[in-house]
């Protein structure tokens, strides 16, 4: 298993801002990390340490073993397609696509070709005069092509329509599955990139919320829903991040493991056992976080990976 990204006691503060708080975390090889948060969680300032367009105020940050800072050579293995992305002045999308086949030695040009048919991008037009969506067209056309070993989507989809984001999942998904690299997806649209997702980094205030593969995760959190003495009974042995109650009727989100046998002692209850969907448990664990005081020292703090595993 080799290692991508090694981020070791990562801290950034802008004045007497934390933006990130002594985070470490790494990124395996070949696959689709989703990189969650609520707004101001530190997704962006994260990034641009990753990609070497800013660096942190303390801690260790690695890109293919190297320290990503003005490294051309680790660089060229890295594309970020940001929100916002400036060209200069008088660029058509053709002058960017130019751009980026020179900058990335894995450039496919022929599937940059493909993807502007697919998107319905002009070739001639000048960027400035893109819309918003088209604009967004433009960045998801160019990490896709680039075929870089690190690909990283800051939000990439301002002003997409869901048609053109489906495009953009389905090209993901099929070209990832022939050229395998590493991409790290920042999204609120955390539904529909549910499926997608097989690595998931949820950072709230700063600090790693939740570091595990979605495949453990949705072995970890289950909705039971039934009469309020079984949903207490397994809420006993396990960490109840929610819970809605009508009479003697209770709908409970819990965490814990959720196996075979904890499946069917529920069950044997009178329990429906439900999946909760990854959008689901991200707003349930960063609420509870929210309720707990925003520390990471409690209960949200053992959903970390190392307890995971
Ligand atoms: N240049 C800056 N100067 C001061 N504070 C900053 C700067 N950049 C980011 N921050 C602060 O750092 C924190 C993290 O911001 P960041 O943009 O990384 O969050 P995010 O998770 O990407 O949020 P969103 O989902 O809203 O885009 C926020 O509190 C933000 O206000």
């Amino acid at each position: 298993m080799s290692m991508v990204v090694s981020a070791q006691g990562i801290t950034k503060r802008f004045r007497d801002v934390t933006a990130l708080d002594q985070i470490s975390f790494s990124l395996e090889e070949n696959k689709i990390h989703g990189l969650l948060g609520r707004n101001g969680a530190g997704k962006t300032t994260l990034m641009q340490i990753m990609t070497g367009h800013g660096f942190a105020t303390s801690g260790k940050m690695t890109i293919f073993g190297q320290s990503p800072y003005e490294n051309t050579t680790v660089m060229s293995r890295v594309c970020f397609i940001k929100e916002g992305q400036t060209y200069p002045q008088h660029f058509k999308v053709r002058h960017a696509l130019e751009s980026a086949r020179l900058l990335f030695p894995d450039w496919d040009e022929e599937f940059a070709q493909a993807l502007l048919a697919d998107f319905r991008l002009p070739l001639g037009r000048h960027i400035r005069k893109l819309s918003r969506g088209m604009h967004s067209m433009l960045g998801i056309i160019i990490g896709l092509a680039s075929r870089a070993p690190l690909t990283l989507f800051d939000e990439p989809y301002l002003g997409l329509d869901a048609v053109a984001r489906h495009l953009f999942y389905d090209h993901l998904l099929t070209d990832y599955a022939e050229h395998p690299r590493t991409v790290v997806l920042s999204t609120h649209l955390i539904d529909e990139v549910g499926e997608l997702i097989e690595h998931v980094l949820l950072l709230d205030q700063g600090r790693v919320l939740l570091d595990t593969t979605a495949e453990a995760l949705r072995g970890q959190v289950v909705t039971v829903a039934g009469p309020v003495t079984a949903v207490d009974e397994i809420a006993a042995n396990n960490e109840e991040l929610h819970r809605e109650s009508l009479g003697r009727y209770a709908r409970a989100t819990l965490r814990g493991t959720f196996g075979p046998t904890e499946r069917a002692q529920a069950k044997g209850l009178g329990l429906d056992v439900e999946a909760v969907s990854l959008q689901d448990i991200v707003i349930r664990l960063t609420t509870a976080q929210a309720k707990a005081g925003g520390t990471t020292s409690g209960s949200a703090a053992s959903f970390r990976k190392e307890s995971v595993r």
